[in-house]
């Protein structure tokens, strides 16, 4: 369960909002508050007023996995194994284990060709993915991930949906700008300067959103 009550940080102002949903998307123009809503229940940031409670605690107690918008600026090691390597190393998780929970993370992502690269030395989409198995090598209670798939291509996109679908997170929040990808969470949380403004399942949200560019293509495709 997530809980969000008086929260008001920067632009977000969001009064009361309780998601039971595992795979929820948070969808919006850009500018929204997207990702500084991602940040706040991440406990990246401390709310400017307010509360955020995942699975009933504050999230600086809850073993979240963060894959950011831009890996670039968030990617500490030189090394892809040290990078995915650092979130067990953080929790001080043995050495064997550690390296265990590198390998399976690597192979679920698919990146296993890729332990021994530099970071510096490879792509954009590839950075994202390093991101995701560090994030997942952890094992989080909540994976938060913001436009995680905004530079892969079709079928890598699909492999982090199954990654993704497959974790043992018990939420996963998901920013995308892939409506189609948000028509398949359980839940869709509409943004608009701050305000949530709409919220459900994907057939009550994006129902609300039919006549704009909001709409998922499939949908339309299909009906
Ligand atoms: N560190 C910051 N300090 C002050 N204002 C900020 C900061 N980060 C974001 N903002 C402002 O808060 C607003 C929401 O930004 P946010 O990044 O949450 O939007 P978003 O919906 O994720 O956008 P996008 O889809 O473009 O990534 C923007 O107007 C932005 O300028």
């Amino acid at each position: 369960m997530i809980r969000i009550s008086c929260l008001r940080h920067r632009i977000v102002e969001i009064p009361d909002l309780t998601v039971d949903a595992r795979h929820i998307a948070v969808i919006g123009p850009n500018g929204s508050g997207k990702t500084t809503l991602l940040s706040v229940c991440s406990g990246i940031e401390e709310p400017g007023a307010g509360t955020v409670r995942l699975l009933g605690r504050p999230p600086s107690a809850v073993k979240v996995g963060w894959v950011g918008e831009f890996p670039d600026r968030t990617l500490l090691f030189s090394r892809v194994y040290d990078e995915i390597a650092s979130t067990p190393r953080f929790r001080h998780y043995p050495c064997p284990e550690t390296d265990e929970r590198v390998r399976a993370a690597a192979a679920r992502v698919g990146i296993s060709h890729l332990l021994d690269a530099k970071v510096s030395a490879i792509s954009g989409g590839e950075k994202a993915l390093v991101a995701l198995a560090a994030a997942c090598a952890g094992d989080p209670e909540v994976l938060v991930l913001d436009e995680a798939d905004s530079h892969l291509d079709a079928v890598t996109a699909e492999r982090v949906r199954r990654v993704v679908q497959e974790s043992t997170a018990a939420h996963v929040l998901w920013c995308t700008q892939s409506m189609d990808a948000a028509a398949g969470a359980d839940y869709v949380i509409f943004m608009e300067n701050g305000l949530v403004r709409h919220h459900g399942t994907p057939e009550e949200v994006f129902s609300a959103l039919e006549e704009t560019c909001f709409y998922p293509t499939m949908w339309r495709v299909c009906r």
